[in-house]
């Protein structure tokens, strides 16, 4: 359920009035995504046709002072090519409005579901989104540190405690303890860097058969290492949902498809295996403090931190370190 503004009819009426996108007809509120509350609206202009666009409401979560970025970075990609939603400006010529004391945007609304059981053509067509999307945000004059990198991970694991981890599984807070250790010894520094967008799961996809017609939820877009995007896709993508099964075709097709528009360098393919266990960690360590946090009566299922730890286990067994070979 994600919608956690309640609006009444006035009150979105008036919202939609102030963009020039007609009137409106209809809104309802959609029950996916956890982070923010978001509707679809349907107008009609003064000819009589029907248009679709997403009301997104921002709620604690996203801070505002980070909009700018993550909607003029929108409107960049769309006008590279990239199947991402346009924002809607409104009469102000502004990219968002407050209402309440909360941020609003609307954005195109782009057809496509998001597949639950990828296929490997389908992992193929997001590796190839994924590497339009690093080439169109390069000339992308914008910059975000990434709120969710390594010591993120490192604060809110520690914030679960040993107990709390121990609580989900009895061997996490070692699990923890060692890989957070590796990664801060070994994080490469000197890979190629621009925006990437950092949490490209299956949910974040509209797919038609096997294209992409749509990419959305760049509310985590950040600027950090190029490949490691490659590796946060990889994890999303190349398991069964509980991860306990690599999906190899899936994996094969990911990296050709990605490697289809942007070839990864040498050192960006041997840093895979440890990027992969730094996507991991960062997935477990949300997912793990969310598990912990989360009051009962929340409208919000958390989602299960294990299916992070057993990717982690995964990428972690030099074994399997050949999955990002060449
Ligand atoms: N531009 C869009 N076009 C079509 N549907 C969209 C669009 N943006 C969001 N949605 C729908 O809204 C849902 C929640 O959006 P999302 O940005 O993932 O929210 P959250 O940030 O809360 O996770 C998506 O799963 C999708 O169904
Ligand atoms: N992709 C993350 C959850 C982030 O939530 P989103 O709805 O903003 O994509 C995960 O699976 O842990």
């Amino acid at each position: 359920m994600a919608v956690y503004t309640r609006l009444g009819a006035e009150e979105m009426a008036a919202i939609i009035a102030s963009f020039d996108v007609g009137t409106l007809v209809s809104a309802k509120g959609i029950a996916e995504g956890v982070s923010n509350s978001n509707w679809l609206i349907e107008t009609q202009n003064a000819q009589g046709d029907a248009r679709r666009f997403i009301l997104t409401m921002y709620e604690t979560r996203t801070d505002t002072a980070d909009l700018p970025f993550f909607l003029d970075l929108l409107d960049h990609l769309a006008a590279g090519g990239c199947p991402v939603p346009r924002t809607i400006h409104d009469h102000d010529g502004a990219s968002h409005r407050f209402h309440d004391g909360k941020a609003l945007a609307l954005i195109e609304f782009l057809p496509g579901v998001s597949v639950s059981e990828p296929t490997p053509q389908q992992a193929r067509a997001v590796g190839a989104a994924l590497a339009q999307v690093h080439l169109a945000a390069a000339s992308f004059p914008g910059t975000r540190a990434n709120s969710m990198g390594l010591s993120a991970w490192e604060q809110l694991l520690g914030d679960c405690g040993a107990d709390g981890l121990a609580s989900i599984h009895p061997e996490l807070a070692g699990i923890v303890a060692r890989e957070l250790a590796a990664l801060k010894a070994r994080w490469p520094s000197g890979l190629p860097r621009g925006v990437i967008h950092a949490d490209l799961f299956p949910d974040n996809v509209l797919m038609l058969g096997d294209s992409v017609t749509g990419l959305i939820d760049f509310y985590f877009a950040c600027t950090d290492i190029t490949a490691y995007d490659v590796a946060v896709t990889h994890a999303a993508w190349c398991f069964s949902a509980d991860g306990a099964r690599f999906l190899p075709a899936l994996s094969a097709a990911l990296l050709e498809g990605y490697e289809s528009v942007r070839p990864l360098s040498p050192e960006e393919r041997s840093a895979l295996p440890l990027l992969a266990r730094g996507a991991a960690v960062r997935f477990l360590a949300t997912r793990a403090y969310d598990w912990l946090n989360t009051p009962d009566d929340a409208l919000v299922t958390p989602k299960d931190p294990m299916a992070f730890a057993r990717r982690l286990e995964f990428y972690a067994d030099p074994g399997n370190a050949g999955v990002f070979a060449a």
